[in-house]
């Protein structure tokens, strides 16, 4: 029974459209025939109802008189006759004539159980006669009445039923063939519709006529096309975007750098794999804390709480927040971090949450403090060096001037040295400077500097002092402490030194003057006999006098036309073939001969006159690239040298467009050296300018990098292209294993920062063959070639590219 019922259901489920239909319309033409039928029907069986009634009728009007006439006559014979003829009308069976007073005759049958209609009518006499002379009852039979409509009725239903069920087949028909076969194909495609199929559109079997274009059907249908393209579209946009999506997302697992991605609330979301490498701590554990209290370290998480409260400050305000920071992973062990923290934001500027980046920058530190300890300390003897010296002398005056103290600086210069290292060689040399070094730093406080300037110069500041004997007490002791002979290469040598002192602020409030004082005075001394010292004083101002002479001359010498460039190629260290020529400034006066710039530069930087000479270099550097132009047929690139003071100057880039225009030279051709130093030099808005430089497209390069501040993240903010390293990195690449691994560090880092490195002062083919091995770009030295005097280079650049 159950499986009969469900049949049943699946059946009527699967009923189509059209046979439902099919059974509405039968069931309502059926029953509006029948209506409509019955009413007909029941129309006219009344009408033939009273048709009876009005034949009943006119037998009164037609017979009443004529019987009445009879009856007066008592003429019995017409009476009969004339009933007769009464009882032959159709459907008069029965006839009852009442005779007054009191007979009767009767004529035909009353059919029994058969419906019948009667009729009275009274007979009067006439004239004014009381009353009737009888009464005449005529009972007619209705069975044929009844029989007409039962028959009628049969025929008229049995019709209507076959044209009605004819109507409805046909109108069945019409339906399934024109409007439900069409909707099935749409229910059996939307049924199978899927977003895999979404190219395949909806077909329908019919005739395409404009007509059946605009109606339901095709409505729907191109309804159903159109929903299928834009899910087609949809669809193909999604999997585009998933597959951005997929991208991004693997790029970011796979990112060399760490990522972190936190909630507004600041809690960790996700976790990327490197930030596990990087700190040891699997994503599970820190989701849902926040940066800096997911360590499982306390003093970590105590320690970088106030950091992190900056950064959130900073990146809420601001909307990012980058630093280097000293973290600690999960082992333990510390490492530095470059983060940036910066807000997500939606569409409408609202943040939706924080992105952490990390990269570990360990290593880059680690060179950079050892580069910064280069930069600051001698490597031979482990003393600051001038740099620092400067620095901390700096520092003491400032001192001095609040406390009211005096500070002593003291010059020293080792006695024949030089003859030292020329007899007994660099090593022995070098012991000597380091035992010296040791000596002299053994008679100093600790609040006390010793410097080393560089070959055998030192630097002793005595910060604090309360009057100028002080310096000479000790003075004496570190010449007391030379008086032990010293043990070089098995020899014993007997080494004095000279000193000279000058006292702030007794001789100068000034660091340079004090300097200069000093060694004015070490000169002094060492007139007076070697192995003694000497306090400055103002006769030995004669010095400052040649000065005054030099800078004279220094004057007239553009004037005088004494300057001169010379050039010296830097090549590539893979090809070796020719880059650029650095352009190198000498001075060729008739009383002093040919100098070098070492010597004049810093006075034409003091007294300004850096400035022409300076634009007289760009003219001539510019001029000599297009006479090489013309002479090789090449772009031959060239360097140009340029100071701070330079820097200084508002008309500086206007000056280096000028040249560049004067003599046609496309400003890439252009290089300019820079020394860290101009970094430092916060007076000058060094990286505006720089940028300006580096928007009219001449090249940057960064000279003698490693001589000053050394950090190369303090390069990223710069736009330079080339950075060159400082000749005295290039000097031990051979032969101090800790030279090479830092000139190894140098090149890898600056190539990471897309720079171009050339090596200055490569003296020898070891040197060459190490920088080609270890990837340095460019290189420059007496190895390839000094600096050569016009004529000379424009010989070099003949043999070396037109021979
Ligand atoms: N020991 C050694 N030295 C080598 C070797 N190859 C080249 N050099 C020297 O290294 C110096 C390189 O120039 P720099 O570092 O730019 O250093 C330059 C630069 O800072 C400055 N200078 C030179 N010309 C100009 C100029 O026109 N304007 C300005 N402002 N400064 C200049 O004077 C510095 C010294 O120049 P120079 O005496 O010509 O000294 C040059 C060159 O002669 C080598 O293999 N071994």
């Amino acid at each position: 029974m159950l499986k009969l019922l469900t049949r049943v259901q699946r059946f009527r489920s699967g009923f189509p459209l059209s046979f439902h239909f099919l059974g509405w319309v039968v069931l309502f033409s059926s029953v509006l025939t029948l209506v409509v039928s019955a009413i007909l029907i029941y129309t006219d069986h009344q009408a033939r109802l009273t048709e009876m009634d009005q034949r009943l009728q006119a037998i009164e009007s037609e017979y009443a008189a004529s019987l009445t006439a009879s009856l007066e006559t008592l003429d019995q014979e017409l009476l009969q006759t004339q009933l007769m003829g009464i009882l032959s009308l159709p459907d008069i069976v029965h006839l009852r004539l009442n005779i007054k007073p009191d007979s009767e005759l009767i004529m035909g049958v009353a059919p029994r159980d058969a419906r019948v209609d009667s009729y009275k009518l009274d007979l009067p006499p006439a004239g004014e006669a009381p009353s009737a002379l009888g009464e005449l009852t005529v009972t007619a039979s209705l069975e044929r009445i009844y029989q007409n409509t039962k028959n009628r009725a049969f025929t008229i239903l049995a019709t209507q039923f076959f044209i009605t069920l004819l109507v409805a087949v046909l109108a069945v028909w019409a339906f399934q063939h024109f409007v439900a076969r069409h909707l099935a194909a749409m229910a059996a495609y939307a049924k199978d519709f899927s977003l895999e199929q979404t190219c395949i559109p909806l077909t329908l079997d019919r005739r395409d006529t404009a007509l059946r274009r605009t109606d339901e059907i095709a409505r729907t249908a191109d309804a159903i096309n159109q929903l299928r393209e834009r899910l087609h579209k949809d669809a193909a946009r999604q999997k585009q975007d998933a597959a951005k999506i997929r991208k991004f997302s693997t790029a970011i697992e796979q990112s060399p750098s760490s990522v972190l991605i936190c909630d507004r609330q600041w809690r960790i979301e996700y976790a990327n794999r490197k930030f596990t490498q990087l700190t040891g701590y699997a994503p599970e554990s820190i989701i849902g804390k926040k940066p800096g209290s997911h360590s499982e370290n306390e003093q970590e998480i105590r320690g970088s709480r106030y950091l992190w409260q900056g950064i959130r400050l900073q990146v809420q305000r601001v909307g990012v927040w980058q630093g280097e920071v000293n973290s600690i992973r999960r082992n333990g062990e510390r490492f530095w971090e470059q983060l940036i923290v910066t807000s997500m934001k939606d569409d409408a500027g609202h943040t939706t949450g924080y992105l952490i980046l990390g990269e570990d920058i360990s290593i880059r530190k680690r060179y950079e403090q050892q580069l910064l300890r280069q930069a600051n300390y001698d490597i031979l003897t482990g003393l600051p060096n001038r740099m620092l010296a400067l620095d901390r002398l700096k520092l003491a005056l400032a001192q001095a001037q609040r406390e009211g103290s005096m500070v002593a600086v003291m010059f020293l210069d080792l006695d024949n040295f030089k003859h030292i290292n020329d007899t007994l060689g660099h090593d022995a040399g070098d012991s000597l400077l380091i035992e010296a070094a040791r000596r002299i730093s053994s008679c100093l406080r600790g609040t006390s500097t010793v410097a080393r300037l560089g070959g055998d110069e030192f630097l002793v500041i005595l910060p604090g002092l309360a009057g100028p004997e002080a310096s000479a007490q000790v003075a004496e002791r570190i010449l007391e402490s030379f008086t032990p002979a010293y043990s070089l290469s098995d020899q014993e040598v007997f080494v004095t030194t000279s000193i000279g002192i000058a006292v702030y602020p007794a001789d100068s409030d000034n660091s340079g003057a004090l300097l200069q004082h000093a060694d004015a005075a070490m000169y002094q001394a060492k007139r007076q006999g070697k192995s003694s010292y000497a306090h400055f004083t103002p006769e030995m101002h004669e010095q400052s006098h040649e000065r005054l002479q030099m800078e004279s001359r220094l004057r007239r010498a553009l004037e005088l036309e004494e300057f001169e460039l010379h050039f010296q190629p830097i090549l590539e260290t893979a090809t070796g073939q020719l880059r650029t020529v650095e352009a190198l400034l000498r001075w060729n006066n008739p009383v002093m001969g040919m100098t070098l710039p070492d010597r004049f530069i810093p006075l034409a930087e003091e007294t300004g006159l850096i400035i022409p000479i300076g634009e007289w270099v760009f003219e001539e550097a510019c001029r000599a690239a297009n006479r090489w132009k013309l002479l090789t047929g090449r772009d031959i690139d060239i360097s140009v040298n340029v100071s701070p003071r330079q820097f200084r100057d508002p008309r500086f880039t206007g000056s280096v467009k000028a040249a560049l225009s004067r003599n046609d030279l496309a400003p890439e051709r252009l290089e300019l050296e820079i020394t860290e130093r101009l970094l430092l030099d916060n007076s000058i808005e060094t990286a505006d300018i720089l940028r300006q430089l580096d928007r009219e497209g001449v090249r940057l390069a960064v000279d003698d990098f490693g001589t000053g501040y050394s950090a190369l993240s303090y390069l990223k903010g710069y736009p330079f292209d080339t950075l060159k390293i400082d000749k005295s990195f290039i000097h031990d690449v051979t032969q101090e294993q800790e030279a090479g691994a830092l000139v190894r560090a140098i090149i890898n880092m600056a190539h990471s920062l897309g720079l171009t490195i050339t090596a200055e002062g490569v003296d020898d083919a070891l040197q060459a063959e190490f920088l080609k091995k270890e990837g340095c770009d460019l290189a420059q030295g007496y190895f390839y070639s000094v600096p050569l005097p016009d004529r000379d280079f424009t010989e070099w650049l003949k043999i070396h590219y037109l021979d």
